[in-house]
């Protein structure tokens, strides 16, 4: 086990500057790539022995800085999931599953922010909703969004992990270290926690700590995210493309529950051929998409036929929010309510819904650099819900689990 530094935190090894005694830019020694990229967390960098990487087998060379992060099993070792932080996670989990198998009935939610740039901000959100979390936890199995990645259509900010100082210095070491210990955290206080996973290399950091996990419409079809889902041992559900085709989420969901070879780190954080069981606890995400939105009754029917016709399980989360609602807060808090009816009805196939609620309802820009300047709890990412408008929306869906179980 690695030593820890006096905070718990992982070991750093310190390397020498890219550019010199100083790091004032004198010439770096020969055949190493020079360069430090704006931010760069200093003390961390290692040379880039030009020989010593595929990357750049030539000098001077486009890869300006490797920065070695712990291991997973490092990052684990300083923040640990107590015994009791285990056996929550895992009674989650199990609930999760049994909902999305039909076995339990009933409703997954998944609610919370489109991202957590600020963790006092998902703290204090998790606090206030737990008691309504709590009463409705007969008829509602909800699960706090904590995004600590976000994958971005072009550019943009990239979520906590990537770069939690909101600054562009893209400190991923320190980013893994807070998002692990607000996913603890969370867990800690009762509050189970979905998140996407962006970047397969740094799943083995977080994953242990999360109930349920998305792959989002832009890498629904990246054979590297299907083969990292068949080897998770929490539900994943997989999300139809940003055009809104449905067919690449049901492929994902055969792959994942397949057994896979795939490389991937081991918990040292060594490249390794990695084989897993396959994973039977994935599920389709409706999330609409360029062409408008997919949540209608006929959308639901068609896909969980689809997913019949695949040998799969026809059960499937709706996602109220992103291409199901414009990206209008408002707009989804409405298919909320329309889902609720369904629901309430006993329409077939909705195991689960999601969608995005922070403290304050919209959004802003980041200015970057600038997070002084941000209001307290509002996104900015997506436009969210707030707080009430959260609360109502679960209430609306307990209701429906409630009417769903008088017409059996
Ligand atoms: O969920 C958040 C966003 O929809 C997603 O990260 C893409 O955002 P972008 O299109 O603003 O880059
Ligand atoms: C990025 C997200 O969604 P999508 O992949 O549907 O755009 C998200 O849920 O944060």
């Amino acid at each position: 086990m690695p030593r820890l530094g006096p905070d718990g935190s992982p070991p750093v090894t310190r390397h020498p500057p890219l550019t010199g005694p100083a790091g004032r830019g004198e010439p770096a020694p020969a055949g190493l790539a020079v360069g430090r990229q704006r931010g760069a967390a200093r003390g961390k960098e290692r040379p880039v022995p030009a020989e010593a990487t595929t990357l750049a087998p030539t000098a001077p060379s486009r890869l300006l800085r490797s920065t070695r992060l712990p291991s997973p099993a490092g990052l684990r070792a300083a923040i640990p999931a107590d015994p009791d932080v285990r056996a929550f996670v895992d009674a989650s989990r199990s609930a999760t599953a049994a909902i999305l198998h039909g076995t339990d009935d009933r409703l997954l939610v998944i609610i919370g922010p489109c991202s957590v740039h600020d963790p006092a901000a998902a703290l204090e959100y998790a606090d206030r909703l737990l008691p309504t979390t709590r009463e409705l936890a007969d008829r509602l199995h909800v699960v706090l969004r904590c995004y600590v990645e976000k994958p971005r259509t072009a550019l943009g900010w990239q979520g906590l992990v990537n770069d939690p100082g909101l600054d562009g210095g893209q400190d991923i070491d320190r980013g893994l270290t807070v998002s692990r210990r607000l996913l603890r955290d969370l867990a800690r206080r009762g509050m189970p926690t979905a998140t996407e996973f962006v970047d397969p290399l740094l799943t083995g950091y977080l994953a242990d700590l999360v109930t349920w996990a998305a792959i989002g419409a832009r890498t629904a079809q990246s054979p590297a995210h299907r083969q990292l889902c068949s080897a998770l041992d929490l539900p994943v559900g997989i999300k139809n493309t940003t055009a809104g085709n449905i067919g690449p989420a049901v492929d994902a969901v055969r792959v994942a529950a397949d057994p896979q070879t795939f490389s991937g780190l081991d918990a040292d954080g060594a490249v390794s051929v990695l084989s897993s069981a396959g994973n039977p606890d994935c599920h389709v995400i409706l999330r609409g998409g360029d062409d408008g939105p997919n949540y209608s009754t006929a959308d639901v029917a068609a896909t969980t036929g689809l997913l019949r016709t695949s040998g799969l399980r026809p059960r499937l989360v709706v996602d109220a929010s992103h291409g199901n609602s414009g990206k209008d807060h408002l707009r989804a808090e409405q298919v909320v309510a329309e889902l609720a009816v369904r629901v309430g009805d006993g329409e077939p196939g909705i195991a689960g819904v999601m969608v995005e609620s922070f403290l304050r309802s919209g959004r802003q820009d980041l200015v970057t650099g600038r997070p002084d300047l941000l209001d307290h709890g509002r996104s900015i990412t997506d436009s969210c819900s707030d707080l009430d408008a959260a609360r109502t929306m679960l209430r609306q869906l307990a209701d429906g689990v409630e009417r769903a179980r008088r017409h059996r």
